[in-house]
């Protein structure tokens, strides 16, 4: 087994991966541990070790670190890990994942594995994304974009509160088309999801599972800053599924298109539109409890 670790938040971040190291270490397991040093870090240490044939790759992280390693193993037979050390942790939430240091190292000592279809964002340029979670196009991606890494390590999950009513006056609304199996669809901002949870605990797609194939994808018709205000109040409440200018369309692949539209995958930015998305070329291996 191998830990990638993400630093980047600080000292509790440290201490909670030390917690879950003494647990591994009183059952016996001497994991190796890695640290990133740059965005994008944790893809290169998990592709090495996925390659070296480690058989566990565990990101200890948020949910950014998480798609960073599930890239480096993507096409390997190394399974991911989940140390839930980020701010949203929207995965581990949606697999049922614990977040206590101890437990989740348990978890991972037990090494029960189950299968996860990642998503994969292809570019006109070639570049290419893979996600776990979600990828969002549109005001929300925008809020992403413009999120100060500062703030969310000073406040948390308020910073993302904080950047949207920031956001809400100057993002410029434009229609983005998106083409759900070839059907042509318009929307303000669409958020294309393999799971049923959006920004932490709050509901956006119940239908959604991560185990099975396919995307359902929310798209949300109202351009504007009252529908933004709508739909940022519907989602604490649990409302957003039902809302009135929200609809949610199961599709295997997705297009999606508008000019200057940003795009954010696993809450972090995922540069703009046009991008395709569809499965990733071969499910993953994910532990679970
Ligand atoms: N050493 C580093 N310094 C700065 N940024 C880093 C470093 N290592 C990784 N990163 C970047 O930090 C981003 C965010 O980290 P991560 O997802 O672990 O935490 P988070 O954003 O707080 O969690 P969540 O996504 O659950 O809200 C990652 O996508 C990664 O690109």
């Amino acid at each position: 087994m191998m830990i990638v670790f993400n630093p980047a938040a600080g000292a509790r971040r440290r201490r909670r991966l030390l917690a879950a190291l003494d647990l591994m270490r009183g059952l016996g397991m001497r994991p190796e541990v890695a640290e990133t040093t740059h965005r994008g870090h944790a893809t290169v240490l998990a592709r090495d070790a996925a390659r070296e044939g480690v058989r566990i790759i565990v990101a200890a992280g948020g949910d950014g670190t998480i798609a960073e390693v599930a890239a480096g193993i993507s096409g390997s037979d190394s399974a991911l890990g989940v140390l839930p050390l980020g701010t949203a942790n929207v995965l581990a939430l949606e697999l049922g994942l614990p977040r206590a240091p101890a437990r989740a190292a348990e978890v991972l000592a037990m090494g029960r594995t189950s299968l996860l279809h990642p998503g994969l964002a292809r570019y006109g340029d070639g570049r290419e994304v893979l996600f776990v979670q979600m990828l969002g196009a549109g005001f929300d991606a925008a809020v992403v974009h413009h999120l100060p890494g500062g703030l969310k390590r000073a406040i948390g999950k308020g910073a993302y509160v904080l950047q949207t009513i920031r956001e809400m006056p100057r993002y410029r609304f434009t229609t983005l088309c998106a083409e759900l199996d070839g059907r042509r669809e318009e929307a303000a901002s669409a958020i294309v999801t393999k799971g049923r949870l959006y920004a932490g605990r709050f509901l956006l797609a119940p239908g959604a599972d991560p185990h099975e194939e396919g995307f359902h994808v929310a798209l949300f018709r109202d351009a504007g800053v009252l529908a933004a205000m709508r739909y940022g109040a519907a989602l604490p409440l649990g409302m957003l599924p039902r809302l009135r200018g929200v609809d949610l369309i199961r599709a295997g692949t997705v297009r999606l298109a508008g000019i200057g539209v940003p795009a954010q995958a696993d809450g972090d930015a995922a540069g703009a539109l046009p991008l395709e998305i569809g499965p990733a070329p071969r499910p993953m291996r994910i532990v679970v409890p």
